[in-house]
């Protein structure tokens, strides 16, 4: 990294300290970006990446509620407004008892580069509370939700931010929000938020979108080198909405997916994970991963606390959380002959792992890249509700592979154009900060 990167990085650490999932996100924007600056002298006169660094707006709010035995319970909210240059913020909110400050600006901070690599017209910011859902009844998570808009509904909008789910977010909870909003509002604004439920305002395909996304990157990746996903052996991290449909596309597409995980264990399931099993336990019943194991029976096992990554795979598709594959699960992958990487969740690897696939030739697709389909296929959501129409899944599906090939592509082109060939980590970020960085040029100092 150059001096003058390495100046603002350093005001950035000064700035927001504390936060070492934005410094993390920080740091692997800028490692990319030396040969564009260097190229564009007027973004640093413009100071873009300081302005790039700093929210636009930071809301914090207190989230009171009343539980089941009529205590009061107290959390936080949260959401970041980080850049609308491209359109109106946009981006997930998280329910888990990990979230602050520092975990919602990393996330606020990549989705400013995902969603202009989706080529829609949307701006990037990330919300959330350190809510924790589980083990919480209907009724709680229905109140929590309401007292969280309360607060939240001044600050969106159709044309300002539009949330949608996160970990610990789907449907249920994006219900709950969107009642509130238009009670307190008096306005049916479907527009307000994504991943709204299909008989009143979501789109089909947005719940599968992620998954679906990231194995379609994976499969262009591996298609540069004349393969695809037909029989690979996959493991997949997670059993939540990414994992769970980015189990199903891999097998649609001829792949095993022989493991998936949650944050108390993985199972290991040689003949292919059931996904019709595996959706009743977490989605219907809100169950725990071990039960799949009980309930398929003899040759599946369960392993309590274990790392998923031990488990052998030509292709990984980290899908649950930040910083859960690390160095040493990165090496035991590249030794046991895995070819292809792309991460479901948002930077599930961490720089160290990183560094270890890309330097095995690994085809390596970053977050923001891979996972991008969600928040994209949101955007379709946002043009089916700005004109009053619904599109058919197939249309719909369509639209997503066609933006997750242009994704694709566009890193692809961007790393070999600045020198990178095959680096998607550099293709992403340059493609993504060239794009928002012209428009703040456009718009002038503000
Ligand atoms: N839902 C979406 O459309 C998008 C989600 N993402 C990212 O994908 C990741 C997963 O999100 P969702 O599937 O939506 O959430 P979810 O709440 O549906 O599922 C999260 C899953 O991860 C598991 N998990 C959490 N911590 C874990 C750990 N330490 N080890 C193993 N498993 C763990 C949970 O048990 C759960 O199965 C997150 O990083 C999120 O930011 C990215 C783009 C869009
Ligand atoms: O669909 C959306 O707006 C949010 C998706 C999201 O939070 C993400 O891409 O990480």
């Amino acid at each position: 990294m150059d001096r003058h990167l390495e100046n603002i990085r350093e005001d950035v650490f000064r700035r927001n300290q504390g936060e070492a999932e934005f410094h993390q996100a920080v740091t692997e924007v800028f490692e990319s970006l030396e040969p564009v600056v260097s190229r564009h002298p007027e973004y640093a006169e413009a100071a873009i990446l300081q302005r790039m660094c700093e929210p636009e707006r930071q809301i914090i709010f207190r989230v009171p509620w009343v539980d089941d035995s009529g205590r009061v319970q107290i959390n936080r909210g949260f959401r970041v407004e980080f850049n609308s240059a491209l359109g109106p913020y946009k981006g997930g909110l998280r329910f888990h008892p990990s979230v602050y400050l520092g975990i919602v600006k990393f996330l606020g901070f990549e989705q400013v580069f995902k969603n202009a690599l989706t080529g829609m017209p949307i701006g990037g910011g990330k919300g959330g509370s350190d809510f924790d859902p589980r083990g919480k009844s209907n009724g709680e998570v229905m109140r929590f939700c309401q007292s969280f808009m309360t607060e939240l509904y001044r600050h969106i909008g159709e044309h300002t931010d539009v949330p949608a789910g996160d970990i610990g977010v789907g449907a249920r909870e994006i219900g709950y929000l969107f009642g509130q909003y238009k009670r307190i509002t008096n306005r049916y604004e479907s527009g307000v938020l994504t991943g709204k439920g299909t008989g009143w305002g979501g789109s089909l395909v947005r719940p599968e979108a992620t998954g679906f996304g990231a194995v379609l990157f994976a499969q262009e990746m591996l298609r540069t080198r004349g393969a695809g996903l037909d029989g690979q052996r996959v493991v997949v991290s997670g059993s939540g909405n990414v994992a769970i449909n980015a189990i199903a596309k891999a097998q649609s597409l001829g792949a095993t997916v022989v493991a998936a995980s949650d944050s108390s264990g993985y199972v290991v399931d040689e003949s292919g994970i059931d996904v019709g099993l595996l959706r009743t336990i977490k989605e219907t019943e809100r169950g725990r991963i071990s039960e799949y194991a009980e309930r398929r029976g003899r040759g599946v096992a369960y392993v309590a606390g274990g790392n998923v990554w031990d488990v052998d795979a030509t292709v990984a598709l980290p899908s649950a959380t930040q910083n859960e594959l690390d160095a040493k699960s990165a090496g035991r992958l590249v030794e046991r002959g895995v070819v292809a990487v792309a991460e479901g969740a948002n930077m599930p690897c961490t720089a160290e792992a990183t560094a270890i696939f890309q330097e095995a030739g690994v085809l390596f697709g970053p977050g923001k890249a891979a996972n991008a389909g969600g928040v994209a296929t949101s955007a379709l959501e946002m043009q089916q509700n700005a004109s009053r129409d619904s599109w058919s899944f197939e249309h719909t599906e369509r639209r997503l592979g066609e933006i997750m090939v242009g994704i694709h592509d566009t890193c692809a082109r961007t790393a070999e154009e600045y020198g990178q060939p095959g680096n998607y980590v550099a293709g992403a970020n340059i493609a993504g900060f060239v794009k928002v960085a012209d428009a703040m040029l456009a718009l002038g100092v503000i």
